[in-house]
């Protein structure tokens, strides 16, 4: 039976929702409501369907994004998403047929990397991608922290104040840049779904609580950081069991994220506080005077990377050492294979195709694993997943390319 694998027309945009939602085990039924609101923002020249029959039995799509990556610059990424097969179509291919057009499609635009946050961790290796940004998330036992009960707010100049959601639509944006500069593996993040996340728009199926929202502001009265958050009121034998659940921080300055934490951890009645998708390095469990209450419940891979154009990728990212490196790439999709010269210094830094032998040896997909620094080639090549060929080389790699905080993407896509 011949599947046929194309871009999808706008007629056929809600059987092509449907089969996401078929394979995403949600309710076949697409109303009519959740077509018209998200048609004007998806680019169905990058939407592509496996069609049997007339029938969408696959779906997969991409979208423009820019990820930041060490030192601050924003690359260019092909952030892919929706991706669903029908269970009567599974484990037959098509998944590697979407992908094998994605990926061709996006190395002929010219960006440097795919991305995407993956269902289940065996999907995508195959296909060139690896885990390059983890999240964490925290369950904190506020009684046991031993924070001081006669806390008042920051005390260093700065103010915690309440605002209103218009006000975050205002601010957010400008501030979630900021955060690129000072965190790499953040992907943009657009007024969408900056109205989605303040309840301007509200997505059919996805009941809306209205959370609170808290800013630092530092002594000279700008905004450095911000909480969107929601509480519960839980009472049991006259005792307050009430918990803040976190749905965002962000803060560009320690000191933002010093207060915003302490201020969530800090309400009266409040016993929990839930951190939401946090960077694994984050502030908070260092910051409690006793950081065992601050229990992790949740640890993951986030953004999976697949590299495209190994010169610019390794050309865009800056380094904190000096040194050179040739790497060999196994790609058997053809898209990025080589032996590449990595010439870098903290000065800048040229990648360039070479014929010298390889100081380590590697799968396209390892290399996204190394690349935002979160991953330590040492380890890889323990793993047997990166082979050296001049001992001491995965260690010569790690001195380059690992990073003193680590990647976090607060962003899901
Ligand atoms: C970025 C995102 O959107 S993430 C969301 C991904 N979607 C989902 O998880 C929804 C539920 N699952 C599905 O829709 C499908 O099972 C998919 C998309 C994961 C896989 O689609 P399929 O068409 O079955 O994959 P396909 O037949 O191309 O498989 C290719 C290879 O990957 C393997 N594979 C596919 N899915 C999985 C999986 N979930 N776990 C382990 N291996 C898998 C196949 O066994 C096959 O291996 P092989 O080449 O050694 O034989």
């Amino acid at each position: 039976m011949s599947h046929e694998v194309r871009t999808v027309t706008e007629s056929e945009f809600p059987d092509w929702l449907r089969a996401r939602r078929i394979a995403f085990l949600q309710p076949p039924v697409v109303p009519d409501e959740e077509v018209a609101q998200r048609l004007p923002y998806v680019d169905l020249r990058r939407t592509r369907g496996v069609f049997d029959g007339g029938r969408c039995v696959a779906t997969l799509r991409s979208f423009a994004q820019r990820l930041t990556v060490p030192g601050g610059a924003r690359i260019g990424a092909s952030a892919v998403t929706n991706v669903s097969v029908l269970p009567t179509h599974r484990r037959r291919g098509l998944l590697s047929r979407l992908m094998a057009a994605e990926l061709a499609e996006a190395k002929e635009r010219g960006d440097a990397v795919s991305t995407l946050v993956a269902a289940e961790y065996p999907i995508y290796g195959r296909y060139g991608y690896g885990p390059a940004t983890w999240i964490t998330e925290w369950t904190v036992d506020v009684r046991r922290a031993g924070l001081d009960p006669r806390w008042a707010g920051p005390d260093d100049g700065g103010r915690v104040d309440l605002v209103e959601a218009a006000d975050v639509r205002a601010f957010g944006p400008g501030l979630h840049d900021r955060l690129g500069a000072v965190r790499h593996g953040v992907v943009d993040r657009d007024r969408r779904a900056w109205e989605i996340g303040t309840g301007a728009v509200v997505l059919p199926g996805r009941p809306w609580t209205e959370p609170l929202y808290a800013t630092y502001r530092s002594a000279a009265g700008e905004v450095e950081g911000y909480v969107c958050y929601t509480t519960d009121d839980t009472w049991e034998d006259k005792q307050p069991l009430c918990s803040a659940t976190v749905r965002d921080l962000i803060a560009v300055t320690p000191a933002a994220e010093r207060a915003l934490w302490h201020f969530v951890c800090s309400h009266d009645w409040t016993t929990t506080v839930k951190s939401g998708h946090r960077a694994p390095d984050d502030l908070l469990p260092l910051l409690l005077p006793d950081p065992r209450a601050a229990r992790v419940t949740t640890h993951a891979d986030l953004v999976w990377l697949r590299i495209l154009d190994v010169v610019r990728a390794l050309e865009t990212r800056t380094y904190a050492a000096s040194g050179a490196l040739v790497l060999e790439l196994a790609d058997p999709a053809g898209l990025a294979g080589g032996r590449y010269r990595l010439d870098a210094s903290p000065q800048g830094a040229s990648c360039v195709p070479t014929t010298a032998s390889a100081d380590l040896s590697m799968d396209v997909a390892a290399l996204g694993t190394l690349y935002l620094g979160d991953e330590s080639a040492v380890r890889l090549a323990a793993l047997g997943r990166v082979e050296e060929g001049r001992p001491g080389a995965a260690a010569a790699a790690d001195a380059l390319l690992r990073t003193s905080r680590r990647p976090w993407c607060p962003d899901m896509f």
